[in-house]
């Protein structure tokens, strides 16, 4: 059980915007978060991942407190270790496809299985300024999902995908699922590509 309370003052155009979440997600479930353009599903995610420190809140992971600001508990993102797709993947533009997924797993048979998964094994070789939007950002998730996450937090994580090949995608992550059973967080724009997959959902206004 991830367990969630916040509340985090936006930086937002003229004015205040509070943030505020008070959430338990499920062990090995699937929830889709949604809302309006700047409502702060991008922050709550980093939130979680320890990227972003929030005035009040606790969040507690299992039996260990990542965050508690009454305490002074606060714990580091290589602490906390989830799993994270960014919404604008964060590759590093130096390594090759297989180097981004060497640097977070030596399990060559996983990484290997990765790759198909994203249909990157022709392109292992590559450097991201050599891979088309839909390409990186399969890269992004499948670097995420090299650390057998039990927390995978992903940002939009299809958004630059066709039907075809965000379906395929979705159908591959259902049965390394059901291997790694990540607690799995996923901001989307489009929540019916979630339809029939998420356990659960957060509004988030
Ligand atoms: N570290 C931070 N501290 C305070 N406010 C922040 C911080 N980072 C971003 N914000 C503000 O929080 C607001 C919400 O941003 P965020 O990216 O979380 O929204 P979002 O719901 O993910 O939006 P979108 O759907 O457009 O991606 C923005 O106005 C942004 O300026």
């Amino acid at each position: 059980m991830i367990s969630v309370a916040i509340e985090k003052e936006l930086k937002v155009y003229r004015g205040r915007h509070i943030l505020k979440v008070n959430y338990q997600f499920a062990p090995g479930s699937v929830t889709k978060i949604y809302g309006p353009s700047g409502a702060g599903k991008t922050t709550l995610l980093k939130i979680i991942a320890g990227l972003i420190h929030p005035e009040q809140g606790k969040i507690i992971a299992g039996k260990e407190t990542w965050l508690d600001t009454t305490a002074g508990i606060n714990l580091t993102p290589q602490k906390r270790m989830p799993g994270f797709v960014f919404q604008d993947y964060a590759l590093f533009p130096n390594m090759t496809v297989a180097e981004h997924l060497a640097y977070a797993s030596t399990d060559r048979a996983w990484i290997e299985r990765l790759l198909q998964l994203g249909k990157l094994d022709s392109l292992a070789d590559h450097k991201p300024i050599y891979l088309s939007g839909g390409q990186q950002q399969r890269l992004a998730v499948l670097r995420a999902l090299a650390i057998r996450p039990k927390l995978l937090l992903m940002d939009e994580p299809f958004s630059a995908l066709d039907p075809e090949t965000k379906s395929e995608l979705i159908n591959g992550l259902k049965i390394l699922f059901k291997e790694i059973v990540p607690t799995v967080l996923i901001v989307s724009h489009n929540p019916q590509e979630l339809d029939g997959w998420a356990d659960d959902e957060l509004y988030i206004a």
